[in-house]
């Protein structure tokens, strides 16, 4: 478990600033969507942000929004000292040497017809390396991602889903990128592959200094691996503090629900779980007894 700090050197690389996004409405009249209401985040060099909340409060479009995937209402966000708001395909494409994603499902997000050589080699040619290069880069990140090197000449299908999204985080890695958004990056994959996938992000992070936003519906899973943490509801960000403290002691009840509906291995944690149950149930007992009383 992460100690309750920040990481890194305080030096500042995403600043996500009043971010507003609306998606059209279904329909020539119908009114546009507001998916997020002035975001205010920041991600400093080498940190992780855990970015979590139940399904539709935000989290991927937050996600798309940094990486240029999603169009932007209002706001800004800045990366590395730069204004990325609007940059356009050129300025995006010298960014995704810095910034790279590893989205939720390996099954989906690797073309199934390359072989894994040619899918970790791609984003390095995109940047202009030579051929022989970019080949002895991906020997290095398939070894540090602890895949065999006779992966190269194989395809996704030939491998589990955990061995699959460590070549997804193996493509991420190759270009040295200085931020990767994990886009729920363990949800498809079970509870033991999960652990060993998040400690694969955590040992990457001390070797290399990347920083993650780690996206994730699963309160436990997130405060594994981050170092401060954002909880989401319904496009808003209704708490962010340290990890320890937002997991630890929660001050919103929307965080406490979703402490509460986390499922957790780890039986400290369930006992740790129950405590906090019954101490709740105190709580209601006590107010409704009190309200009865009036
Ligand atoms: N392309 C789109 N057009 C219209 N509405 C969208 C679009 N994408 C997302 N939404 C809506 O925006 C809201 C936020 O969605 P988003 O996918 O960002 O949430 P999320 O927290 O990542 O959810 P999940 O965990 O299910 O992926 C939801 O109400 C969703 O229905």
């Amino acid at each position: 478990m992460l100690a309750d700090k920040r990481a890194g050197t305080g030096e500042r690389l995403l600043g996500v600033d009043r971010l507003v996004v609306d998606y059209p409405g279904k329909g020539s009249r119908a009114k546009p969507f507001r998916a997020l209401t002035d975001i205010d985040v920041t991600i400093d060099t080498g940190e992780t942000l855990g970015l979590v909340g139940e399904s539709g409060s935000g989290k991927t479009t937050l996600g798309r929004a940094i990486l240029g995937l999603t169009r932007i209402t209002g706001g800004t966000i800045r990366f590395d000292g730069v204004d990325i708001t609007r940059a356009d395909r050129r300025t995006r494409r010298a960014l995704s040497r810095d910034l790279q994603v590893v989205f939720q499902d390996p099954y989906t997000s690797l073309n199934p017809s390359m072989t894994i050589g040619d899918i970790l080699s791609e984003p390095l040619t995109v940047q202009g390396q030579e051929k022989a290069a970019a080949r002895s880069r991906v020997r290095e990140v398939l070894d540090q991602v602890g895949l065999p090197q006779d992966a190269i000449n194989r395809l996704p299908r030939e491998f589990s889903g955990g061995q699959r999204q460590r070549v997804a985080i193996a493509r991420a890695l190759a270009v040295r990128p200085k931020l990767i958004v994990c886009d729920e990056p363990v949800s498809a994959l079970d509870l033991s592959t999960q652990a060993k996938v998040l400690d694969l992000l955590l040992e990457i992070r001390r070797e290399t200094g990347v920083a993650y936003l780690f996206i994730s519906h699963d309160l436990d899973v997130v405060r594994h691996i981050s170092h401060r943490v954002a909880v989401m509801r319904a496009g808003t960000i209704v708490e962010q503090g340290l990890a320890a403290t937002v997991t630890g002691s929660p001050s919103h009840p929307y965080t406490r629900r979703l402490l509460l509906a986390s499922p957790v291995a780890d039986p400290d944690r369930q006992r740790e779980r129950r405590a906090h149950r019954r101490r709740l149930i105190d709580e209601q007992n006590t107010e409704s007894a009190a309200v009865q009383a009036h």
